[in-house]
Parts: C-alpha cells; sequence; structure tokens
C-alpha cells in the first residue's frame, strides 16, 4: 500500500511555470488527474515517478522523495503518454524484456503473470504490430507492472480508445486498484473518468483547482454559468419571455441575435423549447458559446 504526497511542488522549465505550488496527497485506489492540455499533467507524473526532480517542495511516495531514488523506482511503474511500443515483438517478448531488465529472479514467470492480469495471455504470441489500440496499451501496461509496483502511474491511457476499450482498461485499472495499488492516471475528457469509482484531482494552469469524486467536479463544472447564442424568428419577443426565467440571469440584443446568460444548462435548454413555442416562436440557432474545454476547467479555477 502506498501513498503519493506533493507539498508546495512547483516545476519550472526556465520561464515556464508548468506546475505552481500544488499540495495534494494519493491513498492507494484510483485516482485521475483531469486537467486539459498543457495543464502540468505529464510533469506532475513524471515528478511522481522520479523522472524529473521538483523546482520547488516536495514529491514524496511512501514518505520518500521520488527524485533519484531507486527504491521508489523498484515499487513503481510508469506508462508514458507516447505510443511507442515495438511492433515487431510479440507481447511476450516485449513483457518478458521488462522482466529480465528488472532483473527479475523468475522473468517467464512474471511476464505470465502481467500478461494475465491485463488479459493478453491469448494474443500474446502474435506481433504487437497487429493489434488493436486496446491490446498495444495493455501490452504497456503489463511491461510497466511486471515487477508487481505497488504504484503504477499511466499518462492519458484512454487517448484514442473507443468506448469499450476504455471501458475495458478502466475495469483492469479498478480490478489493480482493489487489489491493494496506488494507481493514477491523467485525462483531458471529463467522460474518460465517468466510471471512475476513485477521486478526481482537477489540474488546470499548473495549480490544483478541484478535488473529489467524478460526481462532485461534475456538478462543478455544470452548474457554472452558460452563455448561449440564439437566433429566432423573434429575437425581441423571445428576449422578453426569457427575462422572466429563472435559469436566465441575463438577455442582451446583439447583432446577430440573442446572448443569454444561464445559470443551469439542462433547465435552461428544457425550458427554452416549450417558451418558443408557446408563443410562435421559431428558433433556429442555439448555440452554447462558451464550451471549450478550457474555459470550462478555468471557471473551476476562477470559483
Ligand atoms: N521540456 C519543456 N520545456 C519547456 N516547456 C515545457 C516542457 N515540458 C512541458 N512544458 C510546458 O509546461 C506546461 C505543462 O506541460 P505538461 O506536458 O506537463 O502538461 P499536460 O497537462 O501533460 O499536457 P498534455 O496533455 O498536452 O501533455 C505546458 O505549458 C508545456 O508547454
Amino acid at each position: 500500500m502506498s501513498t503519493i504526497e506533493l507539498a508546495g511542488a512547483s516545476r519550472w522549465y526556465g520561464n515556464v511555470v508548468a506546475v505552481n505550488d500544488v499540495t495534494l496527497s494519493i491513498r492507494p485506489g484510483l485516482t485521475g488527474l483531469l486537467g486539459p492540455n498543457g495543464a502540468g499533467k505529464t510533469t506532475v507524473l513524471h515528478m511522481m515517478a522520479g523522472l524529473m526532480a521538483p523546482s520547488q517542495g516536495e514529491v514524496l511516495v511512501d514518505g520518500r522523495p521520488a527524485w533519484r531514488n531507486p527504491a521508489v523506482y523498484r515499487d513503481l511503474g510508469l506508462v508514458t503518454e507516447r505510443e511507442s511500443v515495438p511492433g515487431f515483438l510479440t507481447a511476450w517478448e516485449f513483457v518478458l524484456a521488462s522482466a529480465k531488465l528488472h532483473k527479475l529472479p523468475d522473468p517467464a514467470s512474471a511476464a505470465r503473470a502481467a500478461l494475465a492480469v491485463v488479459e493478453l495471455q491469448d494474443a500474446q504470441d502474435r506481433r504487437i504490430s497487429t493489434y488493436s489500440k486496446g491490446m498495444r496499451q495493455r501490452s504497456r501496461v503489463a511491461a510497466a507492472l511486471v515487477h508487481e509496483p505497488s504504484v503504477l502511474l499511466l499518462d492519458e491511457p484512454f487517448n484514442g480508445m473507443d468506448p469499450r476499450q476504455r471501458m475495458h482498461m478502466m475495469e483492469l485499472l479498478d480490478g489493480m486498484a482493489d487489489a491493494g495499488r496506488t494507481i493514477v492516471f491523467s485525462s483531458h475528457i471529463l467522460e474518460e473518468v465517468e466510471q471512475l469509482s476513485g477521486t478526481v484531482q482537477v489540474i488546470v494552469s499548473g495549480r490544483l483547482a478541484a478535488s473529489g469524486d467524478y460526481r462532485h467536479i461534475r456538478r462543478l463544472m455544470t452548474n457554472r454559468p452558460h452563455v448561449f447564442a440564439i437566433s429566432s424568428s423573434d429575437d425581441r419577443a423571445l428576449a422578453t419571455a426569457l427575462m422572466g426565467q429563472v435559469s436566465v440571469s441575463g438577455v442582451s440584443i446583439t447583432g446577430a441575435g440573442l446572448q443569454v446568460h444561464a445559470s443551469d444548462y439542462g433547465e435552461f435548454t428544457r425550458a427554452l423549447a416549450g417558451l418558443a413555442r408557446a408563443r410562435g416562436i421559431r428558433l433556429t440557432a442555439v448555440l452554447p458559446s462558451d464550451e471549450s474545454l478550457e474555459k470550462v476547467f478555468s471557471y473551476l479555477v476562477t470559483t
């Protein structure tokens, strides 16, 4: 059972501050590190893996600094973001090579066990180049856990996977977490962590913006104010009708239609159609105008 602690950890590259004074604690189980591209997730994972020193503060695995600490490396596996697998090898050869690199006493049985965890035994003698994206990713997970580390770090493991592959991988990670491992994975897509039973840590612009379970984070993101660009057959009449809605906090008439600020996404979109219909107004466009992921995440840091 391992824990990971970041205490006031910062990391900068020249004058780019990638991670800014992050304090968090990760316990055994499954943790998702969520944030938009460039938020600092890879940097956090690399500091946890001891590949990179914090510029300031501490990154501890079981109370020991991760940086330059072979004892930590022996108990930790990292699946990096880049999908660099030697396609000419079979999964068996690939995972066995990893077991030998770790100088395990019985590399063959360790490789067998790791391939069984990721459920690749049946395909283990095929070249990796013939695998699906999900299978390739599982072969990399097997190579990272062949030495049975208590900590497994995965950088964007679901990238490019279809929903079925994603669910399978999530189940695998869940199973490993249930077995007492400390598993941390990064993602930039909120929906990817939907099935996650554990904790989500949200990183935005290098800072810890929120943490909690998936539902808590989802609520934080959907309860924020939304802006819609709307056009209709009668913008003025629609504006007047919208002003009376509880979920609407502001309406302005622009050259291109209406700009509406609403506090509750679901309630507003449900009310809008009925309200227009009742007044004989035809809606020609309803566009959420602030839906970029960065906006959604940055809402969390500004509140
Ligand atoms: N070696 C480097 N030199 C300079 N800047 C870097 C370097 N590595 C990362 N950065 C910058 O640090 C910030 C955080 O990068 P990081 O890769 O940790 O983010 P991320 O959340 O993992 O993003 P992504 O999902 O896009 O990989 C970004 O602004 C990035 O451009």
